[in-house]
């Protein structure tokens, strides 16, 4: 494509996504903007899929669902930009270090070329485990050399002070991907992940695996009545509760607007059901308020789906049934737990 053309292109996108956003009365955020951008190009089909579907639900897309549609589609361009900053400082740290050694403040050899060794290990490809390793291995590297008095120089201590502030940056970035900022648990990304680790433990080592997803009742009426601030202060007393009806290895993530869900590993589908039992009348039996003019919200409830994972069915089958036993379950009158429906093999 010639170079004007692409430039017309993009002017036209800017002119599209602008036009959508005054459509829906989204106010044009960097946020909202880049999402709608992005849309309007064609470029990202799940983007354009998850926007058109919600679109096709009611007609309209509030801004909060553009918020959440952000986090989940742009969270890991975030990530990647954390990841090359990191690189890029640990590399400099490095080749620092090396040039420590090259001007004498160091004899050794032996730290020299593991040193040269670990600054070709610096990939862009690297993941975060292996960049974590890296840090690692620079972090005992330099260490040794300085307490073997190999390495004397303060400024060597302090680039070592650095290497340990990058590795605390890395775990800070890693937790922060992963956790929903609203409610502070999980979030559907880690879900995803310790899902499909899981699911590739039962079909190995036959060990049970038990979901439970929830979604909040006519959570909409809260939010017309209320407003969203206050809709979003009842989702965060629900993720309280739910953290504390849950223990160990489990999982609790905020699996998209209203809804969450639970990764029970080691647990059968009667344990399973008995927790999303004691949660549900938890969650019911709670007298929420608001918390600015303590007006009483009434009865907040949820409405669960349970599933057991069976060896050989595969993540896609296992999620769709718990998701379907929600369903099942608001049909039901809501409030209460659905079972999931066997899978078909
Ligand atoms: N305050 C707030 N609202 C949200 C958030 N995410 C999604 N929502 C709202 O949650 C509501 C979900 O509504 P629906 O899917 O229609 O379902 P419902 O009203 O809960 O009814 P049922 O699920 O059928 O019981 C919508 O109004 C969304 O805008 C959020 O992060 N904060």
């Amino acid at each position: 494509m010639k170079h004007s053309e692409h430039e017309e292109r993009t002017a036209e996108w800017m002119r599209l996504a602008l036009s959508k956003m005054k459509q829906y009365e989204i106010p044009p955020t960097p946020v909202n903007y880049a999402l709608w951008f992005e849309y309007v190009s064609g470029t990202n089909l799940a983007l354009v899929e998850a926007v058109d579907s919600e679109i096709e639900l009611t007609g309209k897309i509030t801004e909060q669902q553009v918020r959440l549609l952000h986090e989940q589609f742009f969270d890991d361009d975030k990530d990647r930009a954390a990841m090359f900053e990191m690189r890029q400082e640990l590399a400099r740290l490095l080749k620092q270090t090396l040039n420590y050694i090259y001007t004498g403040v160091t004899t050794t050899d032996r730290s020299n070329s593991h040193l040269q060794s670990m600054l070709t290990r610096l990939q862009p490809d690297l993941n975060r485990q292996q960049l974590h390793t890296l840090i690692e291995e620079v972090l005992i590297e330099t260490r040794l050399a300085v307490s073997s008095g190999e390495l004397l120089n303060e400024q060597l201590n302090g680039a070592m002070v650095e290497v340990a502030a990058l590795k605390k940056e890395l775990s800070d970035s890693r937790r922060e991907s992963i956790t929903d900022s609203l409610t502070g648990l999980a979030n559907r990304k880690h879900f995803d992940e310790l899902i499909s680790e899981m699911i590739r433990d039962a079909d190995q080592n036959g060990i049970d695996v038990s979901v439970i997803f929830c979604d909040v009742d006519m959570f909409s009426v809260i939010n017309e009545k209320h407003g969203q601030l206050v809709g979003d202060q009842v989702l965060r007393v629900i993720a309280e509760l739910m953290r504390k009806s849950l223990k160990g290895r489990d999982l609790v993530a905020r699996y998209g607007g209203e809804e969450f869900a639970v990764i029970l590993p080691n647990t059968s589908m009667q344990n399973a059901r008995q927790l999303a039992e004691s949660i549900r009348q938890d969650i019911a039996g709670k007298r929420i308020q608001r918390k600015d003019t303590r007006e009483p919200l009434g009865t907040i409830t949820m409405s669960f789906g349970v599933a057991r994972y069976v060896p050989g069915e595969g993540v896609d089958s296992f999620l769709q049934r718990v998701d379907r036993a929600v369903y099942l379950a608001k049909r039901s009158g809501r409030n209460n737990v659905s079972d999931a429906p066997p899978p078909i093999i």
